[in-house]
């Protein structure tokens, strides 16, 4: 990238060795640019002040530029910013490639790219002693309006400074993407719930006959499709539903997150948003019906939801789940403890879907993931111009949103101390006070908490409030790790069957099964569900999931962890054969795999790329296994 903003420098005639001219300054012109960028400049003044919070005193500024690179408006070091005007960074000025050459701001515009320009990949001499990150911002348009940059010395850059600029520059867009649209349908969606309502969350738009409209930077990059291949798409392209099933699904609740599958196999939990004008929610489309009782356990689709779903015959699951139910509806905090993905998340959701509560919010928070300066106002909200950055008209806070119904707290152990004592008194009170506010709101929520971390031991260190504890632990129950359970071979075909669109026949031969059994699982059922995400699309349409389907690194982990045994045995069948032939005997895969190998490369006549293609696996995965194959079979 740096080579080719380099040859565009020279290509304008930018010379390396001028003086930095700040002659073209020209102020009608800054206060025109101003009048232009206005939208722009209201949604990024507020997070260019947070973003200057993180990095004051190091010798730096934070900038905001127009589509076209000229410098709108600048905050920074005192120091730094006497240093900047001898380089002629302040407003006004054009940081464009074309009269600056390569820097972040004019490259990162070029290239439409968030960029880190160090010191001397500057084309400038001028500009050799600054290191600068820039990342362009866009409109809801797919359209650049601007650009926000970090520079500072180059002696005092911090590696992580980009990942801020890009962080606030999304903050920016979905700021400006909340703005527009008003009529639309909006999807907010993510793999996992409790992103939902953050800053990472995927957001697209369409009209209510669901073509597309608009989607975030997030959305593109979850879709896997750009901003301009989006607009041949319609919402029932993307998600294989048509857009007024989106209203059934959400069964007039706007509040709980559901699960959607998108075109590319992965499945999201989603929230979606119409405006009462919309005519997506107009009588004759979908009429509301808030009056409608929520459905009863049995009447609702035993989807990812009911702790019904989740007994699949593990001794220890079936204990919990007896105890759940036992204490249902009686507003006694449970928290889940449990390694990372063993379905803390899922268990809660269950809890909650199982409950007189299920027609009202559930609302996950994950404590572990919001920064900690903003997990105070995502829990409590915050009233109008409570602090730089907040939005007009303030915010409601998670706490409050879950009113009616169930807070999930995940990761309570990663809540800050100073917050754990307010979370408390909202606990013990039922009362929650927005940040700024004068009054406090009165709440109606159950809560459930989650941790894989050990509390008690928190406790003893200082880091985690004893009284808070004791307030969330009306029932603990242990989740078992997936290696744990007895009930594994239902898990994987469950997982296996939630993966696979309706119609869809997917088995899994009986020698991937016993193999898959051995395996330790350290990423649980999460692990083994983003396993059999890639084996069922390996599969195709249908069919049965061989050893061929694993991806390459799993396989090599189980080698090397000798979960296959090198007993000699002669192979006689291969994974690549029908359910009813596969091999039961897992010892034996290691033979069978170079028999494979071996039978392809005979038919092949030696060629590694066709072997390699017609057994689904990387030409690397059979080089790796030279030695073990007769010689004469390589070409
Ligand atoms: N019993 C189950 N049946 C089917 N899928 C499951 C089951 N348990 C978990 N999953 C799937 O595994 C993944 C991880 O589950 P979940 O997010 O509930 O785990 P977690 O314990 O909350 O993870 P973390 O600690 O990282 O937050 C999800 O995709 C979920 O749908």
């Amino acid at each position: 990238m740096i080579d080719k903003a380099h040859q565009r420098s020279q290509s304008y005639g930018v010379a390396i060795h001028d003086e930095p001219d700040c002659s073209s300054l020209a102020k009608g012109r800054l206060s025109d640019m101003l009048e232009e960028s206005r939208l722009l400049f209201q949604h990024a003044a507020p997070v260019m002040e947070t973003l200057y919070e993180q990095i004051a005193n190091t010798h730096s500024m934070v900038l905001l530029t127009s589509a076209k690179g000229m410098v709108l408006h600048s905050l920074g070091d005192n120091d730094f910013l006497e240093k900047a005007s001898r380089v002629a960074l302040i407003p006004g000025m054009d940081w464009s490639e074309k009269t600056k050459g390569t820097n972040a701001i004019g490259t990162a515009l070029s290239e439409e790219e968030p960029i880190t320009i160090y010191g001397s990949q500057h084309y400038m001499s001028a500009n050799k002693s600054l290191t600068c990150s820039c990342s362009p911002i866009f409109d809801p348009y797919g359209q650049v309006v601007g650009a926000l940059d970090v520079t500072g010395d180059h002696r005092s850059h911090h590696q992580h400074t980009l990942a801020l600029v890009r962080m606030s520059a999304q903050m920016i867009e979905n700021h400006m993407f909340a703005g527009s649209f008003p009529k639309a349908v909006r999807l907010h969606f993510h793999s996992r719930p409790e992103f939902l309502g953050t800053l990472v969350e995927g957001i697209a738009v369409f009209t209510p006959e669901g073509r597309f409209l608009s989607a975030n930077r997030s959305a593109q990059f979850q879709l896997g499709l750009s901003f301009n291949a989006l607009q041949a798409h319609t919402f029932s392209s993307l998600f294989d539903l048509p857009i007024s099933a989106l209203f059934e699904l959400f069964g007039g609740s706007v509040q709980a997150p559901r699960q959607l599958c998108m075109h590319n196999g992965v499945a999201v939990w989603c929230r979606a948003e119409a405006k009462p004008a919309s005519p997506w929610a107009a009588p004759q489309l979908a009429p509301v019906q808030p009056a409608e009782p929520p459905r009863s356990a049995a009447q609702r689709k035993p989807h990812f939801s009911s702790l019904q779903y989740l007994d699949t015959g593990d001794p220890q699951i079936a204990a919990i789940i007896h105890k759940l139910r036992r204490v249902a509806d009686r507003d006694i905090p449970v928290m889940i403890l449990g390694e990372t993905g063993s379905g803390k998340d899922l268990l809660a959701q269950a809890i909650h879907n199982d409950s007189a509560r299920a027609g009202q919010p559930f609302v996950p928070v994950n404590c572990a993931s919001i920064p900690e300066s903003l997990i105070e106002a995502e829990l409590f909200g915050y009233e109008e111009g409570a602090f730089t950055g907040a939005r007009k008209k303030g915010a409601m806070g998670k706490i409050a949103q879950a009113h009616g119904g169930t807070l999930f707290l995940d990761e309570i152990g990663d809540m800050p101390k100073h917050l754990q004592a307010r979370l408390l008194r909202v606990l013990q009170e039922r009362k929650v006070s927005p940040l700024g506010a004068g009054k406090e709101v009165e709440v109606d929520v159950t809560v459930i908490s989650a941790t894989h971390k050990n509390l008690k031991e928190m406790i003893a260190r200082g880091e985690f409030r004893e009284d808070l504890y004791y307030r969330l632990n009306g029932l603990v129950v242990r989740l078992p790790a997936l290696r744990e359970r007895s009930d594994f071979e239902l898990v994987v075909r469950k997982v296996l069957q939630s993966l696979c669109a309706s119609g869809q026949q997917m088995d899994i031969a009986p020698a991937v099964m016993e193999l898959l059994a051995q395996y330790h699982w350290p990423g649980n059922v999460r692990q083994l569900h983003n396993l059999l995400r890639t084996a069922v699309a390996m599969v195709g349409d249908q069919g049965c999931i061989g050893l061929h389907d694993l991806p390459d690194d799993f396989l090599e982990e189980l080698q090397g962890r000798s979960a296959w045994p090198a007993t000699p045995a002669a192979a006689t069948d291969t994974l690549l054969a029908a359910p009813g032939e596969a091999l039961t005997d897992s010892q034996r895969l290691q033979d069978v795999t170079l028999n494979a190998m071996a039978q392809m490369l005979r038919l092949h006549k030696g060629n590694v790329s066709a072997a390699a293609k017609a057994l689904g696996v990387s030409r690397n995965t059979i080089y790796r296994k030279k030695n073990l194959l007769p010689p004469d079979l390589l070409d």
